[in-house]
């Protein structure tokens, strides 16, 4: 039950202070079931004239002092303990998840949505953090304080204790389903919250496009609309769960007044003491606690559950790019890369992105892959970068398959610029380290920052290198985004560079600025650039241009202006639209 079936070895690793904190508040619950039995003895003791004065109960008096000082210690303690626990578990599983998230392969994030993916992260391991805590809390108490105060209630008077044990028992029950609906529609009221902030998170970061298709007052409206709904959803929570507490409070009410009315009754027929009835009545309000928690915890549990059982899913979720057993972990490359007879096709999909590819890159070339939006230059780098999972014998590195060099070697060989350009919300020198263990060297940093033309920008800044990027800072533009993505893969000084369309936010100019300088440091090391435009490649020392998946054309710029009728059509249409550019320009 409460031992989930994968977190199980958490308990036994926190296994002496668990013990230590469920001893503790069983005893806690016992010593609390004595201050009703002292009460009733001084009050027995004051009616039938053995207690005259203070000293007659010294003893008691020192005996209730020694269990508040134990109850006040003992409550501070478990709560760390348990509590405690249940925090140290679910940061335990916490980091299990992320660096099992971490080692998930691409086609996982491509088909898992994000906002699910934080929701295991954020309700689901909170469920669970509340089953080990909150949730061992009221089991404990539920059986061991239930046990202990019935027994208690039993021994005072046995047909009382039927009278008022059955139907708080019965309630027991009751609040058990009412909860259940409780939480149902607490969840549409969350449902409601989520949308709400969904919406308003996509109305901020989509604002600019709001106010150029003037939208400002449909998104109120549709905000409006959501907000009713979150209003709507709260009243009916918050009605229901005043509705539920009155009757509870109603029933435990009648429950009382029916004991005192039965105690009474049994005091005047002399077969009950008043000490007696109040001890009882103060066993009565410690029992629904335990009832209560009893039917709570399997609500917590109920969630908890459900919860694991996703936690599960996405922990049983195998990574389908994972190195086979034996591959080489240290491996000397030099940039020689091969790709024979290869094809591919998406996990997911029959269709081929790639087919029948067949190329030689020398160690130390400049390449070129050049093809429309769509013809598979990404999905080839990918496979490269063994992002995805290719077929043996198909690439090659240095005379070794790709397949039998481990992930980890061959991409510590290998620096990446990818298409989107993501940079962290943190200064722009850890972006720019990000492949460093400790801080980037100084100069190194100003070099690489030289090369790829962001020097002049990044001094331009008030806090120059300090300067935060993205939400929390300073927003870049997209050409300074690539600078910085470039000059990121720069610092790692690799045997392999790749920039995916890296310089096409960039003009003209800058590109110019930044290849001349990749030919000079990138000298003897072999780089692969992804473009659209042919003044990024034309310089290169080899083009590979690719259509719908094939490579149609191979060689100098030269070689193919003269051949390939394709890369003639592609050089005279950006030409053309160069020229209308200019003309644009000078009008
Ligand atoms: N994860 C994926 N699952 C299935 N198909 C995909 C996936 N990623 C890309 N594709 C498909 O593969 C084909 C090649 O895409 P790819 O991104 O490699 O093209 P590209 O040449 O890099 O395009 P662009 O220049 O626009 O970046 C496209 O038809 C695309 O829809």
């Amino acid at each position: 039950m409460i031992l989930l079936k994968h977190f199980r070895h958490y308990y036994i690793k926190y296994g002496w202070s668990f013990l230590l904190g469920i001893l503790l508040l069983i005893g806690l619950d016992y010593f609390q079931l004595e201050i009703p039995r002292i009460f009733n003895q001084v009050i027995t003791g004051v009616e039938e004239g053995t207690v005259t004065q203070v000293g007659d109960i010294l003893n008691l008096i020192y005996y209730l002092i020694g269990i508040v000082i134990f109850m006040t210690v003992g409550r501070y303690l478990w709560r760390v303990l348990l509590f405690g626990n249940g925090r140290k578990v679910e940061t335990d599983i916490r980091l299990h998840m992320f660096e099992h998230a971490a080692k998930l392969s691409q086609n996982f994030y491509s088909n898992q949505k994000i906002g699910g993916l934080m929701s295991y992260f954020i309700n689901d391991l909170n469920s669970v953090k509340e089953l080990y805590g909150f949730g061992l809390l009221m089991l404990v108490d539920g059986l061991f304080l239930g046990a202990m105060v019935l027994i208690r209630m039993f021994s005072l008077n046995l047909v009382m204790t039927l009278y008022a044990g059955i139907p708080i028992l019965l309630m027991g029950v009751l609040v058990y389903f009412l909860n259940r609906k409780m939480q149902a529609k607490f969840k549409l009221r969350q449902e409601s919250f989520e949308q709400m902030s969904d919406f308003t998170q996509e109305s901020f970061t989509g604002i600019q496009v709001i106010k150029a298709y003037v939208r400002e007052a449909k998104e109120a409206i549709t905000f409006d609309r959501k907000s009713k709904k979150l209003y709507d959803t709260t009243m009916t929570h918050v009605k229901y769960s005043i509705v539920v507490n009155i009757i509870i409070d109603v029933m435990i009410t009648l429950v009382i007044l029916s004991v005192i009315v039965y105690g009474s009754i049994l005091i005047a027929q002399n077969e009950l003491k008043s000490g007696d009835l109040t001890e009882y009545i103060s066993y009565f309000f410690t029992l629904l606690w335990p009832v209560f928690a009893l039917s709570w915890f399997m609500m917590v549990n109920g969630q908890a559950q459900a919860s694991a059982k996703r936690i599960y899913g996405f922990l049983e979720t195998k990574p389908d790019v994972v190195d086979k057993p034996g591959v080489l972990e240290e491996v000397k490359l030099d940039g020689h890369i091969k790709v024979e007879n290869l094809n591919f096709n998406y996990p997911d999909s029959d269709e081929y992105v790639l087919k029948d590819m067949n190329f030689e890159i020398k160690a130390g070339e400049m390449v070129g892959i050049l093809g429309k939006t769509g013809s598979g230059k990404s999905t080839l780098v990918e496979l490269l970068l063994h992002v995805y999972q290719p077929k043996p014998n198909m690439i090659s590195y240095s005379g070794h398959d790709m397949t039998d060099i481990s992930i980890k070697a061959l991409r510590d060989h290998i620096g990446y610029v990818p298409q989107d350009n993501f940079l962290y919300s943190d200064t722009i020198r850890n972006n720019i380290g990000f492949s460093f263990k400790d801080q980037i060297d100084e100069d190194w940093l100003h070099e690489v920052s030289k090369l790829s033309d962001i020097y002049e920008n990044v001094m331009s800044f008030k806090e120059q290198y300090d300067t935060i990027l993205g939400e929390r800072g300073t927003t870049v533009s997209g050409g300074q985004k690539q600078r910085i993505s470039i000059a990121r893969a720069l610092a790692k000084d690799p045997t392999i560079l790749i920039l995916d369309d890296s310089v096409s936010a960039v003009d003209t100019k800058t590109e110019e600025a930044i290849i001349s300088n990749l030919r000079k440091i990138r000298k003897g090391r072999t780089t692969l650039m992804i473009a659209h435009r042919i003044s990024t490649v034309k310089n290169l020392d080899k083009i590979i241009l690719i259509e719908e998946g094939r490579i149609i054309g191979l060689g100098t710029h030269k070689e193919l202006l003269k051949t390939n009728p394709t890369y003639q059509e592609m050089v005279k249409l950006q030409t053309l639209e160069a020229l209308v550019e200019e003309g644009e320009q000078h009008a």
